[in-house]
C-alpha cells in the first residue's frame, strides 16, 4: 500500500470459494493504481494486487487448479496519476503491465481521444501481446494509416494445470463516442461475421469465456449469450463485464453466468467454476458438460486485511519483492506529480450518491449553489446565463480535509471546458434543464441520444437495467432524527474512510483472530445480485445511495432567490411538465428576454437536441468556448483555492487543514 494509505480495518469475512478454475477480475480501474488514500476499505495498491495474485497462483499450482486474471477496460481517466501526467498516461502503462493479466481488452475511455487509443496500440497491446483481445474494435494504424483490428479477435488456449480448453472473446459495448481513429462494430453485426460464426463452431472446447467492457445485463451480452448457447447447448459460458461501476452477478442459465467487479480498484472480483469436464477430467456420471457445474462469486474489498486473509499470509509474509517494487514506483510517480499538493481544505464531505440531492452534503448542491454561480462570469454585467452540467462529469466524492491535486482529478478528470450559446430566448432556455432531466420523446428515442448517458455510470446502469439500485424516495427525517429533526447522517456514514470512529486499525491479521470481540460492522457495499446477498467478502453495514438528476443548473446574473431550481424532479412527468423548467419566482425581477446557455462541452449534443425540441434551432457552429476552453477541472480548482485555500499548508497531505 502507499505510505499515506490508511491501515485496513478488521471485519468479518466470507471465504473465497476456491474451485477447479478460478478468476480474479478487475474493471474500470480509471487510474486508481495507488488505491484509495482516504478509505481504509480500498487502500491496497496495484503492487499489493501483484503480491496477492502471486500467492493465489502459487495455491493453484500447489493444488492443481487454475487461476486466470481478467481486466475489462477503462484503465485510464479518473485519477491524477493518469490525468495530470504529461503526456497523459506517462506512468499508467508502465504500472499496469507489471501485473500478469491473462485476458485484457479496451474500455470506452481508452477510445474517447485518439491519443489514448494510440496508447493502447503502442503500449497495452504489445505489453500484453496475445492476451489482448478486440473482438469488435478496429484502429487506424498510426504508422500506416490503414484500418486493422486493435488486437486479435479471439483466442483459444488450454489452462496450465487442469487442461481446460477455453475459447475467449474480448468485446466492448456498442460505444459511439469514440474518436475518429477507432471503429467499434456493433455486437449484433459482429456475431454475424464469418470469423465469429466459425469460431463458435469449434466443439473441442470445455469453456467459452466472453469478457468485455460491457454491462452484464446489456442487450449486447444477452445477444452474445443466446448466439453462443444456440451453437453450444451444454458448454459452460462464463462472462466478465464492466462499464457500470457496480458489483453484480447475473445468471443466464445453469451453465452460464456473468460477473461485474465494481470500479476504481475498490473491488477485486473473484469467480470460481467447478465441475468442468475436460479431456483430463471426464465426468463419470453424465455425458453433458454442464450438469454438475458449480459457479461461485466473491467481491473482495481491495485492502490488506482481506488480501492477507484470503492468501493465508500476514504482514510479513504477504508482500513479494515484485509487489513492493511496484508500490514504490507508484509512490515515486505520485511524488513526481506532486499529488499531495493542497489547494485548500474542504470544510465538509460532499458526495455524489451518498446524500440525496439537493442536500448540504451533495456535491451537486455545492456546484449549483456555490461553485458555479461564484466562478462563472456572464459575458457582460447586463447578461444573464444558465449553466448546465451533467452529473456524470463528476466522478468521485470530496472528503472533508485536504483538497489536493489528487482530489482535483478524482472529482473531475475530464478536459472538457464550458461551451455557450449566446442570447437564447429565455422561454426556451429555461426549459432545457427539465427536458434533459425528465427526458422526453426525442432524448430517449435512440441509444445515442438517450439522456441517461449524462449520469454517472452507476446511475446509467440503474436507469437502464436495474431500477431498484438507488433510493429515489424522499428522505424521511424521522428515520434518523438528530437534534434538529434533520437526518443524522453520522448513523449511515461511510465508515470506510480513514476517520472511522472507534474502529481499530489492523496491523496484523493474527491480532484479529486472537480477539474474542466481534468487530462492529463497517459500512460498505452490501450487494444483492442474482445469487443472493452473500457475494461480498466483507460483511458490511449497508450504505444508502440516492438517485441524482441527469443535469444540474446554476443561474448566473440572476438575483439568488429568483430561480426555482433545476427541474430535477424524479417523478415520471408527462409531456406538459417536461417543459416547465427553471421558473422565475413570483415577485422577483422580471424575466429576461434572452440568456446565454452555458454547458459542459460533453453534453452539447443533448443541449442542442433539447433546444430543437423546444423549437430553437442551433448547431455546434453556434457555440463558443468560455475563457478559451478553460476546463471545468481548472475552474473548480481555482474556486477551491479562492474559497477554501489556506496559507500554511504543506504538501505532505497531513498538515494545514483543521481536523
Ligand atoms: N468527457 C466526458 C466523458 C464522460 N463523461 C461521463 O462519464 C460517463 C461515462 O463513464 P464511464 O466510466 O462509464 O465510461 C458518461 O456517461 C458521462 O456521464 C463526461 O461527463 N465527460
Amino acid at each position: 500500500a502507499q505510505p499515506s494509505a490508511p491501515d485496513p480495518v478488521a471485519a468479518p469475512l466470507r471465504e473465497l470459494p476456491w474451485g477447479q478454475l478460478n478468476f480474479l477480475h478487475t474493471t474500470d480501474i480509471h487510474g486508481w493504481w495507488g488505491g484509495h488514500l482516504q478509505e481504509a476499505s480500498y487502500s491496497s495498491d496495484w503492487g499489493d494486487y501483484i503480491s496477492f495474485a502471486k500467492h493465489l497462483r502459487d495455491r493453484a499450482d500447489a493444488d492443481g487448479t487454475d487461476l486466470i486474471l481478467v481486466d475489462t477496460g477503462d484503465r485510464i481517466e479518473g485519477n491524477a496519476i493518469y490525468d495530470s501526467s504529461k503526456p497523459r498516461g506517462k506512468f499508467t502503462y508502465e504500472i499496469a503491465k507489471e501485473q500478469t493479466i491473462d485476458l485484457i481488452c479496451s474500455g470506452n475511455h481508452e477510445l474517447y481521444k485518439a491519443e489514448s487509443a494510440d496508447g493502447e496500440f503502442y503500449h497495452t497491446v504489445p505489453d500484453f501481446k496475445d492476451n489482448y483481445l478486440a473482438s469488435n474494435l478496429d484502429i487506424i494504424n498510426p504508422e500506416t494509416g490503414g484500418r486493422q483490428p486493435l488486437a486479435q479477435r479471439y483466442k483459444k488456449f488450454t489452462t496450465k494445470n487442469q487442461g481446460i480448453r477455453i475459447l475467449a472473446f474480448g468485446f466492448i459495448f456498442d460505444f459511439t463516442g469514440n474518436d475518429k481513429n477507432t471503429f467499434v462494430q456493433r455486437v449484433e453485426d459482429t456475431v454475424k461475421e464469418e470469423w465469429f460464426r466459425e469460431a463458435i463452431k469449434d466443439k473441442e472446447v470445455d469453456l467459452i469465456l466472453v469478457y468485455g467492457h460491457v454491462d452484464i445485463r446489456s442487450q449486447e451480452y444477452a445477444l452474445l449469450y443466446s448466439t453462443i448457447r444456440d451453437a453450444h447447448w451444454d458448454t459452460p459460458i462464463q462472462f466478465f463485464g464492466g462499464h457500470s461501476h457496480i458489483r453484480d452477478y447475473h445468471i443466464f442459465d445453469s451453465g452460464s453466468v456473468a460477473l461485474e467487479s465494481g470500479r476504481y480498484m475498490e473491488t477485486l472480483g473473484f469467480m470460481s467454476i467447478s465441475g468442468i469436464t475436460t479431456s483430463r477430467h471426464q465426468n463419470p456420471n453424465t455425458n453433458s458438460k454442464k450438469r454438475t457445474l458449480q459457479f461461485q462469486r466473491r467481491y473482495i474489498d481491495n485492502n490488506l486485511f482481506s488480501m492477507h486473509h484470503h492468501s493465508g499470509k500476514n504482514a510479513t509474509t504477504f508482500p513479494t519483492q515484485h509487489g513492493l517494487n511496484v508500490s514504490l514506483a507508484i509512490g515515486s510517480a505520485r511524488k513526481s506529480l506532486s499529488l499531495n499538493h493542497i489547494y485548500g481544505c474542504a470544510p465538509r464531505d460532499l458526495f455524489v450518491s451518498r446524500r440525496p440531492y439537493p442536500h448540504n452534503e451533495s456535491i451537486f448542491t455545492w456546484l449549483e449553489t456555490e461553485l458555479l454561480p461564484q466562478s462563472i462570469k456572464s459575458r457582460d454585467p447586463s447578461k444573464k446565463a444558465l449553466v448546465i452540467m451533467n452529473t456524470g462529469g463528476i466522478r468521485f466524492d470530496v472528503f472533508k480535509g485536504p483538497f489536493t491535486k489528487d482530489t482535483k482529478f478524482l472529482v473531475s478528470p475530464f478536459t472538457s471546458g464550458i461551451a455557450y450559446l449566446k442570447d437564447v430566448p429565455y422561454t426556451a432556455a429555461k426549459r432545457v434543464i427539465k427536458l434533459l432531466n425528465n427526458a422526453g420523446p426525442i432524448l430517449s428515442s435512440t441509444n445515442d441520444a438517450n439522456a441517461t448517458f449524462l449520469l454517472p455510470p452507476e446511475h446509467v446502469a440503474a436507469a437502464r437495467y436495474r431500477p431498484h439500485l438507488f433510493d429515489s424516495s424522499p428522505t424521511d427525517p424521522s428515520e434518523h432524527p438528530n437534534q434538529d429533526g434533520m437526518l443524522d447522517f453520522a448513523s449511515v456514514d461511510l465508515g470506510t474512510r480513514q476517520h472511522q470512529g472507534n474502529q481499530q486499525p489492523l496491523r496484523d491479521t493474527h491480532h484479529h483472530h486472537a480477539s474474542t470481540e466481534p468487530p462492529p460492522l463497517i459500512p460498505g457495499y452490501t450487494t444483492h445480485d442474482d445469487a443472493g446477498s452473500d457475494g461480498d467478502d466483507t460483511i458490511h453495514a449497508p450504505i444508502q445511495f440516492y438517485n441524482v438528476p441527469n443535469c444540474i443548473q446554476a443561474a448566473v446574473g440572476f438575483s439568488p432567490a429568483s430561480v426555482s431550481g433545476s427541474g430535477s424532479s424524479s417523478d415520471s412527468a408527462g409531456p406538459d411538465s417536461w417543459v416547465d423548467g427553471a421558473e422565475m419566482v413570483d415577485g422577483d425581477e422580471s424575466e429576461p428576454e434572452v440568456v446565454d446557455i452555458m454547458y459542459n462541452e460533453f453534453i452539447e449534443k443533448w443541449v442542442l437536441l433539447a433546444l430543437a425540441y423546444l423549437g430553437e434551432s442551433y448547431s455546434a457552429e453556434d457555440s463558443h468556448l468560455y475563457e478559451d476552453g478553460k476546463s471545468f477541472t481548472d475552474i473548480m480548482t481555482d474556486w477551491v483555492e479562492g474559497h477554501w485555500g489556506v496559507d500554511d499548508v504543506d504538501d505532505d497531505g497531513e498538515a494545514g487543514c483543521p481536523s
